[in-house]
């Protein structure tokens, strides 16, 4: 998950958690709803905080910032202490004045205010577990700070559903990027972007309706092709046919080899001789396989290095069941999926111990809780029992020995991890067989919990008889290194690159198409549905001769998932039962025994609308590049000037295609770019993953474009159809074109507008292009393509129509 994303799922699990003020006192609103906020929900790191700071005799909450200070959040207790006016239930800005008609939050502010200005922290946040108050409480523009605007949430339900807003403005990154003061500074209202199409459509985004046909494709294309990989009975045979071995470099990315080759390039530089791929040329990196059996000695956990999405779960799984079957064949194979985990324990330890003997107990039963097995663990103990005084008990007053004997026993079981190491212990001793741990999908968790886990597998590695796997992002593993929380560590080390992502698609759907051919054979094929198993072969066989053949859509694939795997198959299993994808002309066709083929843009739009009628920037994958943060039509072609220009620079060599964010700044500050358009653009960047960072989450480290990145400036901007979804999303600051850009539903209407937007931007253009030098990214020649694009539209939706008509 991404950041934005998993904080928002960690607020929705507070929401649920909390959904009503209590009468919780300070301490306790901070820890169990504002410390979770800051920290799971808003990207924020613990080295980031400093809490309760001492300043002349005043105590403030939290100061929060990654060099200097940028905010305060002073924490009242939940739910009084200070309340948002009824009134401005739902909006997310007041004039801070209206705020000050209510006693208690009029105290809270002229606090945090004074907190503030001591300490010269520019943004001051008010915070009581439910609601939040922020405001500038030292600006420079000589109007004071009671006299400004607030951002302000009345409810974590609210948070939640603009989380956004909420994310944009006071997250790490939102912070990072003055995304506040661009807000709430008054930066005059002409100088805002003009509104969307999007404001203007009602029931926007609206939904794409399914036929019943795309329904039941759908569901049961879901079935064959994706939740078969999960299917127990099928799990070796699935991943004897459907795993591809990683490695190999795309052949398909728009970024340079070296871009892709460097991938863990500065991880194995920083770290030399702890760092090793997975995979060799001849398979699995023996080295991996020899030190998962000599873990026992080593007593290092081994860290499993990758990506999110690039493979290291079904690395993990194939290695274990496969590669290294043979070698594993005495080990109990035991696997926390953290991915899965609904809640989070607060005692991780106690946690990771009743899964693994849940586990021992269902897959390999040893039931290490059974009265036999119990008494053999502590056989040794039992005797030293007997030797101590209340051993005369046994003779004496045998019941109670029982007792004492029982209440000693049962203090060693209840020691969830000491029990279970013990029992592991013993059935190493007994039967030869040792533990093969492995810690998984804790990258989908939040930074500090993943170190936690880390620190629980070291200590597992460590005091435990077996070998222990961890899989982790290595932004996170080395983010934690380089500030201390894991820099005693040195764990074995081995990065996954991702599979060929066709390659991946295609055997996932030869092997979902096998198992169709079963069911029908079978007689098991779910029956009573709109689609019979012929039908989902034949829709599988035009896939799969898609996936074969069209190098467009490789490319597409390909660059857009940016080696998460994960990804591409989600946009594979968008397609499936899509409304944007022909279903029964795929049937029709094949009725009459062809294979039809389906045109790129109906895969496009699958991807770019998923379920929706309109294009959504937050629910979609794709990035709209046209997007603006102020009424500066310019400012259109900044986020692909700065891909362009991230690339050539990146590309250049040496660079492992990492740019110091400061020359993005200077490129943009020369083509008249305020640093706050170029930051909330970079942010954008970053966030759709156009750009990654070389440190994980920050905006402010060298960045370097991905595989979507360059695909969306160079290829994406130049077809229809990217231009027709994007055109809702674009504010249009000239009010000329804005007039005449209305929603649009038939294709000729759509095209029409295309043309309008395109001559929109155009205009633009030529403004920009003329004080303008040094540019990465060319509209004009992207426009030329894009006129092509259009007139070929053009031409098939009028073929289209006449073969209607003719048919009519
Ligand atoms: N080498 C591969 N061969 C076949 N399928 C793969 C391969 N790598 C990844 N996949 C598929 O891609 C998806 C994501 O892979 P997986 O869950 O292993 O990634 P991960 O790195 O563990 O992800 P996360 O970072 O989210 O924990 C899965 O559906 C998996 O089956």
């Amino acid at each position: 998950m991404d950041p934005y994303a998993s904080g928002l799922h960690n607020l929705e699990i507070l929401k649920d958690a909390h959904p009503s003020p209590t009468n919780s006192n300070e301490a306790t609103t901070r820890l169990r709803l504002i410390d979770r906020l800051i920290l799971d929900c808003l990207g924020w790191n613990p080295e980031d905080l400093v809490l309760e700071e001492h300043h002349d005799g005043e105590y403030v909450d939290y100061a929060i910032g990654t060099r200097a200070k940028s905010l305060i959040v002073e924490a009242k207790k939940e739910g009084i202490h200070f309340t948002l006016p009824p009134g401005v239930a739902g909006r997310r800005q007041v004039e801070i004045e209206t705020l000050l008609t209510t006693t208690d939050t009029s105290k809270a502010i002229q606090q945090v205010l004074g907190y503030c200005q001591k300490r010269g922290v520019p943004i001051a946040v008010l915070a009581n577990g439910h609601q939040l108050i922020a405001f500038f409480a030292s600006r420079q523009d000589g109007v004071p700070p009671l006299k400004g605007r607030a951002l302000i949430f009345s409810s974590i339900q609210e948070m939640c559903e603009d989380f956004s807003i909420l994310w944009s403005h006071l997250s790490k990154e939102g912070i990072a990027t003055r995304n506040l003061q661009r807000a709430l500074l008054g930066k005059n209202p002409i100088a805002l972007s003009p509104e969307k199409l999007s404001d203007r459509i009602p029931g926007y985004p609206g939904f794409r309706p399914r036929t019943q046909l795309e329904t039941d494709l759908k569901i049961i294309g879901g079935l064959f092709i994706q939740d078969l990989e999960d299917e127990e009975e099928v799990e070796d045979q699935f991943l004897e046919e459907c795993y591809c071995s990683s490695g190999a470099l795309s052949q398909y990315a728009l970024v340079s080899k070296e871009i892709l080759r460097a991938r863990y390039a500065s991880v194995k530089r920083e770290h030399p001789g702890q760092v090793e791929s997975a995979y060799t040329k001849k398979g699995v990196n023996p080295a991996l396989t020899t030190h998962a059996m000599s873990q026992a000695l080593s007593r290092r956990p081994i860290v499993i290095l990758g990506d999110v999405g690039v493979g290291k779960t079904i690395f993990l799984r194939h290695l274990i069941r496969i590669d290294a079957k043979d070698i594993l064949a005495g080990s109990l194979v035991l696997y926390v999926d953290f991915g899965r985990e609904p809640a989070l324990a607060s005692n991780l330890e106690d946690f990771v111990a009743k899964r693994l003997s849940d586990q021992l107990r269902d897959t390999y039963n040893i039931n290490i809780r059974e009265r036999n097995f119990v008494r053999a663990v502590y056989n040794r103990d039992i005797n030293q029992f007997k030797q101590e005084p209340a051993g005369y008990l046994e003779e004496d007053d045998p019941a109670e020995f029982r007792r004492r004997e029982l209440a000693m026993l049962e203090a060693r079981v209840n020691d969830g991890p000491a029990h279970l190491r013990r029992s592991l212990e013993h059935i190493r001793g007994t039967s030869k067989r040792s533990p093969l741990v492995i810690l998984d999908n804790i990258d989908q968790r939040p930074k500090d919990f993943q170190e936690r886990v880390f620190l629980i597998g070291q200590s597992l590695a460590e005091t435990w008889p077996g070998t222990v796997f961890i899989s982790l992002r290595p932004s996170t593993f080395f983010e934690s290194r380089s500030s201390g929380s894991l820099a005693a560590y040195q764990p074995r080390m081995f990065t996954i690159a991702p599979a060929r992502t066709e390659q991946v698609i295609l055997k996932r759907l030869i092997f979902a198409r096998a198992k169709v051919e079963e069911a029908r054979e079978g007689d098991v094929f779910p029956h009573g549905l709109s689609i019979d198993s012929s039908d989902l072969s034949a829709y599988m066989d035009v896939l799969i001769k898609a996936f074969e053949s069209n190098d467009d859509l490789k490319v597409l694939i390909d660059n857009l998932s940016g080696g998460n795997l994960r990804t591409a198959l989600m946009f594979l299993y968008a397609f499936i039962g899509s409304g944007y994808v022909s279903t029964q002309r795929v049937l029709e066709v094949a009725e009459r025994g062809g294979l039809y083929s389906v045109p790129m843009h109906e895969f496009l739009r699958a991807i770019i609308f998923g379920d929706h009628e309109h294009f959504q920037p937050s629910a979609s994958a794709i990035c709209n590049l046209f997007d603006i943060s102020e009424n500066d039509g310019r400012e259109h072609f900044l986020l692909p000037n700065i891909l362009a220009h991230v690339q050539r620079l990146g590309e250049s060599a040496g660079r492992d295609g990492f740019v110091p964010i400061d020359e993005v700044y200077d490129f943009t500050q020369g083509l008249g770019f305020s640093q706050e358009q170029t930051g909330n653009q970079l942010q954008r960047g970053l966030a759709k993953r156009l750009l990654e960072s070389s440190s994980g989450e920050s905006a402010s480290a060298p960045c370097r474009v991905t595989t979507n990145g360059s695909y969306t400036y160079r290829s994406l901007v130049q077809r229809f159809v990217y231009i027709d979804a994007m055109i809702v999303d674009t504010p249009i600051v000239d009010a000329g074109f804005r007039r005449r850009i209305q929603d649009a539903t038939s294709i000729f209407d759509r095209l029409d507008r295309a043309c309008i937007f395109k001559e929109y931007l155009d205009s633009e253009w030529a403004r920009f292009e003329a004080g303008a030098t040094d540019l990465s990214f060319r509209w004009d020649l992207t426009s030329e393509a894009l006129d092509r694009d259009l007139s070929d539209a053009r031409y098939r939706a009028e073929r289209a129509r006449s073969k209607r008509e003719s048919h009519e």
